[in-house]
């Protein structure tokens, strides 16, 4: 395959796409973290977390430090389709922008060969599907998502724990729009090994890495070139 290789991992609340990610930054590979994005879009003080706070009211900022109270804007919005569509027009610029910042910083300037893009709604906004060379879902059945979604989050009852599975794509559909599966009903090293198998499908030749980087240094030759002519010019 030729780099750079841009990877959209997906898959259904706690089907393990952090997990999977974990390994592939074990095993070197950059991840660029939807969820993490729109934690840091929401630390005070912030544009996002303003109109966040605009449309849903002071209720679910908290009172002693101003921050995102979680919980209540979570029960808040997986409750109500409408109410969720609001906040993701409101989070889901930020978090983009920031993915194309980061990925043109791993690709152009760390040369990157692969870079990995975790976003849990990749198929449901297609906001960044459009670059994605490769998608890969994390999978595993309903009944064993739902057991570690309630493991992970004990704070949640089995209602609510529905209601946050229900407010994605069914896993079913995902598998089907991905072009490869990785299942994870087994254990965390049988996921471990099947990262670590897909990776290396997934590396672009030595040849082709060098190919890649060669271009890149040239472009920026020829960027640096041009633009110091230009500055110099009488
Ligand atoms: C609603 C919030 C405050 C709940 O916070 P909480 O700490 O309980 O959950 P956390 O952020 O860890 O998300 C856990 C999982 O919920 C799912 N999820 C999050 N946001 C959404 C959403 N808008 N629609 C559907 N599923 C979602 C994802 O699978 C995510 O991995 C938070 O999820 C949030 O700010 N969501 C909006 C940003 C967003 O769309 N993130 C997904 C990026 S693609
Ligand atoms: N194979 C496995 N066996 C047992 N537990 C697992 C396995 N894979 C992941 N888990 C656990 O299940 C929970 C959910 O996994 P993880 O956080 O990776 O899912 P996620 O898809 O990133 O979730 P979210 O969509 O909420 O961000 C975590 O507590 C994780 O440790």
């Amino acid at each position: 395959m030729a780099p750079p290789v841009i990877v959209g991992l997906t898959g259904g609340i706690a089907s393990g796409k952090s997990t999977a990610a974990a390994y592939m930054r074990d095993a070197g590979v950059p991840v660029i973290d939807a969820d993490l994005i729109a934690r840091q879009a929401m630390q005070p003080p912030s544009v996002c977390l303003l109109c966040v706070r605009l449309v849903f009211g002071k209720e679910v900022i908290n009172e002693h430090d101003g921050t995102l109270n979680r919980a209540r804007l979570g029960q808040i919005i997986f409750g109500d389709p409408k109410k969720r569509a609001l906040l993701n027009r409101i989070t889901h610029p930020f978090i983009v922008a920031s993915m194309m910042a980061q990925l043109l910083w791993q690709l152009l300037v760390r040369l990157q060969p692969v870079v990995v893009l975790d976003v849990p709604l990749l198929f449901e906004t297609k906001n960044v599907l459009w670059i994605c060379s490769k998608t890969v879902v994390v999978a595993c059945e309903p009944d064993v998502q739902l057991a570690r979604l309630q493991m992970r989050n004990p704070e949640l009852s089995e209602n609510d724990a529905k209601q946050r599975m229900a407010a994605q794509m069914p896993m079913q559909e995902k598998t089907k729009l991905a072009d490869i599966v990785v299942d994870n009903s087994g254990t965390q090293s049988d996921l471990r090994q099947q990262i670590s198998a897909l990776l290396q499908n997934l590396y672009p030749s030595r040849r082709a890495q060098q190919l890649y980087r060669g271009i890149i240094l040239s472009l920026a030759a020829l960027v640096g070139y041009t633009f110091v002519r230009f500055a110099t010019r009488r």
